[in-house]
């Protein structure tokens, strides 16, 4: 996966492991700061999503609002996708799309310019979302999840989305956005 600035970098946890249990990770600002994470924290989210093929997103906040965010998994597996939204980019409505899990120890670091979402792929899955920027509803917007503009593949049938993310505009029909 290309570095920070150009997109998506899936980060890989470590855990120390001992007799006691397991120790590990979850931010370093040196380290991320190295694959482009833009600043100080500025608020972090859980989530914990009961059943799996539950869908959240495709969720971005409007400049000035735009945001990086670090999503890390740590209960259950998810698949978790990004899609570029920058005006000026030559990949803009493409997507990455990885698993996440808390037996790998993977999170994923998704730049501004960015939608995300992910749907579960265990029952109670819980995420930790990192944010360079305070929500801020006014600016809260989404992509549809299945956009044929994007053409996601989800991997199971989505069983579970909220009235919000299931109203969320077509690009078609939305035409530009940022
Ligand atoms: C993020 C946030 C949300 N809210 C309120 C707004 C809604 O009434 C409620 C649930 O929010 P939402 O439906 O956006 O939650 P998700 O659909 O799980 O969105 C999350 O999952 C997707 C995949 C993401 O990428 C978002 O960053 C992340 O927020 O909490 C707040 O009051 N404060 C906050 O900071």
């Amino acid at each position: 996966m290309p570095d920070c600035e150009n997109g998506p970098v899936l980060v890989q946890r470590k855990p120390f492991v001992d007799e006691r249990g397991v120790f590990t990770r979850i931010f370093c600002a040196e380290a991320l700061a190295e694959i482009g994470w833009p600043g100080p924290v500025a608020q972090i989210n859980h989530s914990r999503t009961s059943r799996a093929g539950t869908l959240r997103g495709m969720h971005y906040q409007r400049p000035p609002h735009a945001e990086a965010k670090l999503v890390v998994c740590i209960r259950g597996a998810v698949h978790d996708v990004a899609v570029d939204i920058r005006r000026d980019s030559p990949s803009r409505h493409a997507h990455v799309g990885v698993e996440l899990s808390a037996d790998a120890g993977t999170a994923i670091l998704i730049p501004e310019g960015f939608a995300h979402g992910f749907q579960a792929l265990t029952d109670d899955v819980e995420l930790i979302y990192i944010h360079s920027v305070a929500y801020n509803q006014q600016h809260e917007t989404g992509l549809r999840h299945d956009d044929p503009a994007l053409g996601i593949a989800w991997p199971l049938p989505v069983t579970g989305l909220s009235a919000r993310d299931a109203a969320h505009p077509v690009i078609a029909a939305a035409g530009q956005f940022s």
